[in-house]
């Protein structure tokens, strides 16, 4: 078998506004089976599908895409602080096969990152450094956003790279399902905001860093008792695209309308694109099959929280 593929949704809010300690169980259960399942895989590289949060992407220049040879998490919310083990050749062999297939991705060199990145490489390998990871940004929050179609081509055309070179590939995709966390935007934020947005945020003052987790928290505390606080959960919706991802009818999405996405499910459902991504790369090593499913909406942590694993076959 030479790729697995894991999708796990993050959230910052873990260990600060936790579920019910039988769902938090339930939760450990499902990534405890997912690295059970990585382990035995024995995975030689990573390939990383993840958003950003206004941590290492900003409004000063704000690709669509971007492929990192070297990455650094900044410890958000709690996560792992340090470098990636980023195999920095390769991750620039593959912006360079992906942009000869037709799609128009950003490089860099020193890339910093978020939770996004830094919790599925945690909660699945124990670690930023255990394994060499190519990191795929893949904008998620800054209109205007990438289509679900290009987010496909993107993952089509690394998995296509990746599957000539003959390694042990865990493809991951981080992030969704449906949410709405409170994530500013640049038409309605103040003017200190705004500057954040546009790039002073990469580097945040202590106690700025401190409010900004505080104001998340409260946030996801009034949701948990008025969840019209902010767009509530669609459990139908999130069910609908993991039926697709398990489906490999990847084209399918291609029609689904960014606007619809965020007036049904939420502005930041936008981060299963990172699964679209991930799932064509997956398909690009041949025919996949779901492995293991899980689904529950959780409001403490604002989020339709989900996992899918398939294996080829
Ligand atoms: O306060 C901010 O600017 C950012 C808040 C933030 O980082 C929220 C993130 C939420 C998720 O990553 C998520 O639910 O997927
Ligand atoms: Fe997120």
């Amino acid at each position: 078998m030479k790729a697995l593929l894991q999708c796990l949704s993050h959230t910052p809010l873990v260990g600060h506004v936790d579920p019910e300690q039988y769902i938090l169980e339930e939760v450990n259960n499902v990534i405890d089976e997912a690295r059970k399942r990585i382990e035995t895989f024995d995975p030689e590289l990573v390939l990383l599908f993840s958003p950003d949060h206004y941590n290492g992407f900003f409004y000063d220049i704000m690709p669509s895409f971007c492929i990192g040879t070297h990455a650094r998490a900044i410890g958000d919310f709690g996560t792992a602080a340090g470098e990636l083990t980023v195999p920095a050749e390769l991750s620039e062999q593959a912006a360079q096969h992906v942009m000869n297939a037709g799609v128009d991705v950003a490089l860099s060199h020193r890339m910093q990152v978020d939770h996004g990145f830094a919790q599925p490489l945690e909660f699945l390998l124990g670690g930023l450094d255990k394994l060499p990871v190519i990191p795929v940004f893949i904008n998620s929050v800054a209109v205007p956003l990438p289509s679900f179609q290009r987010a496909r081509l993107l993952g089509d055309a690394l998995g296509q790279y990746l599957a000539s070179l003959n390694k042990r590939v865990l493809i991951i995709g981080s992030g969704g399902l449906s949410h709405q966390p409170p994530i500013p935007e640049l038409p309605t934020a103040n003017e200190h905001i705004k500057d954040r947005l546009l790039g002073s945020g990469r580097d945040l003052p202590a106690e700025e860093r401190k409010a900004r987790t505080n104001r998340v928290i409260d946030a996801a505390r009034k949701f948990v008792d008025d969840q019209n606080t902010l767009r509530p959960l669609n459990a139908e919706w999130d069910q609908w695209f993991l039926e697709v991802i398990a489906s490999g009818n990847l084209a399918e999405l291609d029609q689904v309308n960014n606007q619809d996405v965020s007036d049904q499910a939420g502005k930041s459902t936008h981060e299963v694109k990172t699964w679209v991504a991930a799932a064509a790369a997956m398909a690009a090593f041949g025919q996949y099959t779901e492995q293991a499913r899980y689904y529950r909406p959780i409001p403490e942590w604002i989020a339709g929280y989900g996992a899918l694993t398939a294996a080829q076959g």
